[in-house]
């Protein structure tokens, strides 16, 4: 989607507001609420794909954290000022010029989404090939999954309501070599946000050369089966899923905290304010957060007593703690990390670096916690982290009323399976059936690999009936993937059973009358469905 002007330029008038408001007032603060804003800017235009933007904005950025030196004062030397000065001029009369140029272009892009229906609608993911009967199980293998592939010939350009973020399979294969580089850079100059994969490519140096020279962020050698495209495309797909960071931040000043919240949302990093200490615990059972952001000195208590309160609670034990002080000692800070912090930021905290913390600090503890809750074939949760999360929500559908299905669903004859394709096939089988769940499946549905073939599948809000109509088309779905063994492929089918609360009350109960039902299905011929109460 194109981003829209009004929207450009509001974003813009804001970056122009805070250069003002430091020219007026150019204090320090004022110089970290400027940077706050350029950064801001910058991901705003990260995010809507304005890459003819971002690295004039970029570049401003880079020259402001330049000036975060402790040898530069504030007011800034007249040369500094002139120079961001002359830049912040620059970046604007260019967004001005952007946003008059696509303001047309926004129109027919809405236009032509009104006239969707009509139209032959491209996925989200483009094959760019000359020979796309070669690709066309790809794209009905694909099509299972819930994923939708178009060919587009390497001639015919891409049209102006493309997405600024698709996945471009590049058919190299049947492009000349001398055309790859101009043709991938061209590519990589319209899509700067979006994903490309080389298809076909030689192992050799020359030719890997070319294409990541070119620009593209990697390559599939040539005789990569479909089944290895497919899983490189659901891994990609899972990266897009994640989940806004959350960030609790515990600190009595109410400015410093808004302060360090409004840095955070500029992020897209969402945060919950305790301003009195003694409700920590209290905030971070409701809030759930990924990391911890804890003032040093506060009335009543330090950080470091709150960390320690913290990890007496061993479901807060390996959650980050990234403590902020104007302290600079180095003996004290040594001594806060060891009892229980894992970074320490001095205030005032340069934006930037405070966000990338957060972020790698954020993302280690969620790689962490996947690897404890979640199984390691699949990504899905694991057997206990599964069971646990039905009884959670079981909880909260028992309070607020509603259905909730339990679903038990199993590989038929996998036994056979491993016996004539072996293990590691076997294993691939189990793969397919869980990204064919996580396409088919709400985010806020619980996925878990309760054995080594068998799934368990929690659908909120959803009685029999429905939660019969969703797995049945998983069920012929994933009867119609093929799984490739040497220069052949077979065909694996499931059976599921089905139970609903409020019918079966706790999720034991569920859990034995889904499997109950499933034994049913499997008895009845297999490759169906059963509902427990039929
Ligand atoms: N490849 C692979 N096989 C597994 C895994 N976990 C369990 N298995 C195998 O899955 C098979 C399950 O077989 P059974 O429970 O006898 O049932 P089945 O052959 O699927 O037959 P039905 O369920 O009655 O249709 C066993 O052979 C296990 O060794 C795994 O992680 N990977």
């Amino acid at each position: 989607m194109l981003c829209p002007p009004e929207e450009l330029l509001q974003k813009n008038q804001a970056l122009s507001t805070t250069w003002q408001r430091y020219q007026a007032l150019p204090s320090f603060e004022s110089f970290v609420e400027l940077a706050v804003s350029i950064n801001s800017f910058t991901e705003f235009l990260i995010d809507k794909g304005v890459t003819a933007l971002h690295h004039a904005s970029h570049q401003l950025e880079q020259v402001t954290l330049a000036l975060f030196n402790k040898d530069v004062g504030h007011p800034l030397p007249q040369a500094a000022l002139d120079d961001l000065n002359e830049r912040l001029r620059a970046l604007t009369r260019m967004t001005h010029a952007h946003a008059s140029a696509t303001a047309g272009l926004v129109e027919r892009e809405q236009d032509l989404h009104h006239a969707a229906s009509q139209a032959v609608r491209l996925g989200q993911i483009w094959v760019i090939t000359d020979a796309p009967a070669a690709w066309n199980s790809l794209q009905t293998q694909l099509g299972y999954f819930g994923l939708a592939a178009g060919f587009i010939p390497w001639e015919t350009a891409i049209p102006d309501s493309a997405d600024v973020s698709p996945l471009l399979l590049l058919d190299m294969g049947t492009l000349h070599e001398s055309a790859w580089r101009p043709r991938i850079q061209a590519l990589r100059q319209r899509f700067q946000m979006g994903q490309l994969i080389g298809l076909g490519v030689r192992s050799d140096f020359e030719q890997l050369h070319e294409v990541l020279g070119g620009g593209c962020d990697s390559c599939l050698l040539e005789g990569t089966p479909p089944h290895a495209i497919i899983e490189r495309i659901m891994e990609l797909n899972e990266r897009h899923e994640q989940e806004a960071f959350r960030v609790l931040i515990v600190e009595d000043s109410k400015t410093a905290s808004h302060l360090i919240r409004r840095t955070l949302a500029e992020n897209q990093i969402v945060s919950e304010i305790v301003n009195d200490p003694r409700q920590t615990l209290t905030a971070l059972k409701q809030f759930n957060p990924d990391l911890i952001l804890m003032d040093m000195y506060m009335p009543n208590c330090t950080g470091v007593e709150v960390a320690r309160i913290i990890r007496q609670h061993n479901e807060f034990l390996s959650m980050p703690i990234v403590y902020l002080s104007g302290e600079t000692n180095v003996a004290l800070q040594v001594d806060a990390m060891r009892l229980g912090g894992d970074h320490f930021l001095t205030k005032p905290f340069n934006p930037v670096f405070l966000n990338t913390i957060v972020r790698s600090k954020i993302e280690r503890y969620r790689a962490l916690r996947r690897s404890m809750y979640h199984d390691s074939l699949t990504g899905l949760l694991n057997h206990s982290s599964g069971k646990n999360t039905l009884d959670m929500m079981l909880s909260g559908i028992a309070h607020e009323g509603g259905f909730l299905s339990v679903v038990m669903m199993d590989i038929d004859h996998f036994k056979q399976v491993n016996d004539s394709y072996g293990h590691p096939v076997g294993d691939q089988v189990i793969r397919s059936l869980s990204w064919l769940l996580k396409q088919r499946l709400r985010r806020h549905d619980i996925l878990c690999r309760y054995g080594g073939e068998e799934f368990l599948v929690g659908l909120p809000h959803t009685d029999a009936e429905e939660a019969f109509a969703i797995m049945d088309r998983v069920r012929q779905d994933f009867a119609k993937i093929r799984h490739p063994y040497r220069d052949t492929h077979f065909h694996a089918t499931s059976s599921a059973g089905i139970a609903t609360y409020p019918l079966h009350q706790t999720g034991d109960a569920l859990i034995k009358a889904a499997d109950a039902a499933l034994y049913r299905a499997k008895h009845g011929g297999r490759n169906r469905i059963q509902v427990d109460a039929d």
